[in-house]
């Protein structure tokens, strides 16, 4: 058989299929995989004007691509990805590519990369937000690990990429598995950004009395201004869909508790590991958790009720609600570029910030108006400590954290749970506190542990006899 496939997808749900009709649309001869013979069909059928096709037999595929083999992965994480690889190796020659788009944990495609350049194939973990739609006009893309193999797809990668002002929203991240790295926390500030949208949503619902009408107006309104972002439009849709079931709105027959697929959670584990603190990150990542247990809440909802006093100005707090999820949302991305930072010194990852928030500008789930803001903050100086250092995010955070403390206030005093809003707050005042009360920490365990303690008047390692003094 002639080969002449420039790439072949396997994996044909909803990104692999996706991203293959873009890549056709782009003009690739390409193909794909599925041990679903289902998906083979609809790739057909979706993909009709390109004559696009894909194979039942996993070795026909295989033969049917040009050499060196491009081969992209979007299967589901974990186990499968290493069942895949397992079943394709044999059929391949030394110096064909495989390429991981899906959500693999980073340290599964260190170790994949290694298993596989013994074997003499290139391997390299890719990244890719955008969803189904994304996926199939422009996804933001974070490819990461073997450049050779970078290099062998960069242009199709380039050319079915989002674009913002021209500029592809795909950027080699890094050597190792960087590119799942930086995918897992672009996850992690999306699961912040989630829950932030929820918490006001709350606040619109049960402090402002706001219908979903009302809501969806607000929603509108905000999206209009600083705030406007994918997660934004999105959250204000949900607002208009009727539940064709009950007439009503689709939102309020939608069970309070939330699922995850583990991205949220590997951000904040790692996070603890690097001893580097996303706690508006983590609360996401909790508040999904906590919402569970149902039953217990509703128990205790009825044992500890609150009391909830109205608010007087409307308006007053409704121009506040939008200054907190602003600070938020600041804060969420701070905390992501502030992981990667530490990551990139601890893994050897030589990530540039500037690139990482010039691809998520477009394409991806978190994109948002406010990364132009972080792109420019960070091309003005590459080596910046922390997001909050920049000067112009500084005169913003000056004008919108009086309002976001009464946000915050309201909602405490209301019994209002807002564990991103508040630990966003928290976590600003920690970071511009000079003198924190950690020095009674130091002590307590010296006094306990003789765990030593330094002094401010005296270099050294010191140890007291607390006891004597007491
Ligand atoms: N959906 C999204 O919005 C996003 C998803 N991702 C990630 O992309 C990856 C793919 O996700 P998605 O497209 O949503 O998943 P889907 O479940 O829609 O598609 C995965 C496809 O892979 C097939 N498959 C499973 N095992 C094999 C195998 N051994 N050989 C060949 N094909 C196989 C599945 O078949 P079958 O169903 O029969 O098992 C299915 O058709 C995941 O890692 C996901 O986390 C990343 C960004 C966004
Ligand atoms: O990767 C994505 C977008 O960028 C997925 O949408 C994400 O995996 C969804 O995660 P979860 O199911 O944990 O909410």
């Amino acid at each position: 058989m002639k080969n002449k496939y420039t790439l072949g997808m396997i994996g044909l749900g909803t990104m692999g299929r996706n991203l293959l009709l873009n890549m056709a649309d782009n003009g690739f001869q390409v193909t794909g995989y599925d041990k679903d013979a289902r998906m083979l069909q609809k790739l057909e059928e979706d993909g009709k004007a390109h004559n696009l096709k894909g194979f039942e037999s996993l070795t026909d595929f295989v033969q049917s691509l040009e050499l060196p083999r491009r081969i992209m992965l979007l299967v589901p994480a974990g186990a499968i990805v290493d069942s895949v690889i397992q079943e394709v190796v044999p059929l391949l020659d030394k110096g064909d590519m495989i390429i991981d788009s899906g959500n693999s944990h980073y340290t599964d495609t260190s170790r994949r990369a290694i298993e596989l350049s013994d074997k003499g194939i290139h391997f390299f973990g890719m990244g890719i937000s955008g969803g189904e739609e994304g996926a199939r006009f422009g996804p933001s893309m974070m490819p990461g690990g073997d450049k050779t193999a970078y290099n062998a797809v960069k242009p199709i990668l380039e050319a079915v990429s989002a674009k913002v002002n021209g500029d592809p929203c795909v950027t080699y991240i890094g050597p190792g598995a960087s590119g799942h790295f930086v995918k897992m926390v672009h996850n992690g500030i999306e699961y912040s950004m989630m829950q932030i949208l929820a918490e006001a949503y709350d606040l619109l619902k049960n402090v402002l009395g706001y219908n979903n009408g009302q809501i969806f107006s607000t929603f509108e309104k905000w999206n209009n201004g600083r705030l406007k972002s994918f997660l934004l439009e999105v959250t204000r849709d949900i607002f208009k869909v009727k539940d064709p079931k009950t007439g009503g709105y689709l939102i309020d027959v939608i069970k309070d508790q939330a699922k995850s697929k583990g991205t949220g959670k590997w951000t904040s584990q790692v996070s603890m590991d690097l001893q580097l603190p996303i706690p508006t990150i983590n609360e996401s990542v909790s508040a999904r958790d906590l919402s569970k247990f149902k039953t217990l809440r509703v128990a205790l909802s009825k044992a500890l009720p609150h009391q909830q006093t109205k608010v007087e100005d409307t308006a007053a707090f409704e121009v506040q609600l939008e200054q907190a999820l602003y600070f938020a949302m600041i804060t969420s991305y701070a905390q992501g570029l502030h992981l990667l930072e530490q990551a990139s010194a601890e893994f050897k990852y030589e990530l540039n910030l500037k690139e990482i928030s010039q691809i998520w500008r477009g394409g991806c789930i978190i994109r948002a108006v406010l990364l132009e803001d972080i792109y420019q903050a960070y091309k003005k100086q590459p080596e910046l400590p922390h997001l909050y250092s920049d000067e112009s995010i500084q005169n913003q955070l000056k004008e919108i954290i009086p309002g976001t403390r009464n946000v915050v206030i309201t909602a405490l005093s209301n019994g209002i749970a807002i564990p991103c809003f508040a630990s966003a707050l928290t976590y600003y005042d920690s970071l511009r506190t000079e003198n924190s009360p950690l020095n009674l920490t130091q002590a307590q365990r010296d006094f306990f542990g003789a765990h030593t303690f330094e002094r401010i008047d005296e270099e050294g390692i010191f140890h007291a006899n607390w006891n004597e003094n007491n």
